[in-house]
């Protein structure tokens, strides 16, 4: 399980019970249930990934940098260029580090994975409820099954937007009222522990962009005010047990689209980076945040 912030929405299903015990909604989609496919003798077709997209669980680590923010936060000189120095040699390489000492209180990550296990504990009815609509990243998804036929990822989502304006009554309640629209009062609770992660995982990537301007010899404070009006997405990664998981993936080979990935793993792990020419695990640091930089990061700084 792993919650993810990314800087760049209720009709009732209905559900047709088929032989084969896949459940399709009223437009014939199959619904994403893991406890009934996992009833199944073999791994539906759809979840079959070809053999070249399947790594075999590799045991060698990616032994990415890990940058204690510490030093930087408090501005002394020798550590920011440290930090920045770990930076630049992540980035020269694969794009990913590990952050320490981030400044985001532990207590609001713990409480966003535990909500998490709320949200992905709803009974499927009400999880549809909130079922993304077409041409929309925002809402539940399970499996994308919406979007895709096969290779479909052995996931569910759940992704909604974060911005901060200069109308801060605007954003101040943007995640909240996201939660109580599609789920209900009853989440407004959740609504708060995600408003508040967005705003620290907000607050951090501006603090990484200082530390990239730095690490790349421009204005440290540019990259920071080309960021601080973007558009994030917030996306909570739920990894349902798999019977199969050796003919499957939860998340497809890919680069992030995006231009900063602020990434915390619980300690199941799972995410492997393709560098050297093959895969590399990342090692789960409950007390770290993993960043990667994105494609249009690529883009902006010329590279
Ligand atoms: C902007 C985004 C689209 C995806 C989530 C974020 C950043 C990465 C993208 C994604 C994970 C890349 C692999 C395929 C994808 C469909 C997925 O597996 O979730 C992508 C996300 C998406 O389009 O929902
Ligand atoms: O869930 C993870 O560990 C990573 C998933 C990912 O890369 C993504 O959602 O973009």
């Amino acid at each position: 399980m792993s919650l993810l912030m990314d800087s760049t929405s209720t009709p009732s299903p209905v559900f047709l019970c088929l032989p084969s015990m896949e459940l399709k909604d009223e437009n014939g989609v199959l619904v994403f249930d893991s406890n009934i496919l996992q009833k199944q003798t073999n791994l539906p077709n759809q979840f079959v990934w070809p053999h070249d997209d399947l790594v075999h669980s590799t045991q060698e680590e990616l032994n990415e940098p890990l940058v204690d923010l510490e030093g930087f936060l408090r501005g002394e000189e020798l550590e920011t260029e440290h930090a920045a120095e770990l930076v630049r040699t992540a980035c020269l390489n694969h794009g990913f580090f590990q952050v320490i000492n981030h400044g985001v209180d532990v207590s609001l990550i713990n409480a966003a994975h535990k909500e998490m296990d709320t949200i992905f504990g709803l009974p499927l009815s009400k999880k549809l409820v909130a079922r993304r609509k077409p041409g929309s990243l925002l809402g539940y998804s399970g499996a994308h099954a919406d979007r895709y036929s096969s290779k479909l990822p052995w996931k569910e989502t759940f992704s909604f937007g974060y911005r901060e304006t200069d109308d801060y009554s605007e954003s101040e309640l943007l995640v909240v009222d996201y939660f109580k629209s599609v789920l209900g009062e009853d989440f407004n609770n959740t609504g708060w522990v995600y408003q508040k992660y967005c705003k620290a995982m907000r607050e951090l990537s501006l603090v990484i962009m200082e530390l990239l301007a730095i690490s790349l010899g421009v204005d440290r404070l540019y990259y920071r005010k080309f960021f601080e009006d973007s558009d994030s997405i917030m996306r909570c990664n739920y990894y349902p047990p798999c019977k199969d998981s050796g003919l499957t993936l939860g998340t497809g080979p890919h680069s992030d689209p995006t231009s900063l990935t602020i990434l915390h793993q619980d300690q199941v792990g799972g995410l492997e980076v393709f560098a050297n020419n093959t895969w590399q695990a990342v090692r789960p640091r409950p007390e770290a945040l993993v960043i990667n930089i994105g494609d249009t990061f690529m883009e902006i700084d010329g590279n």
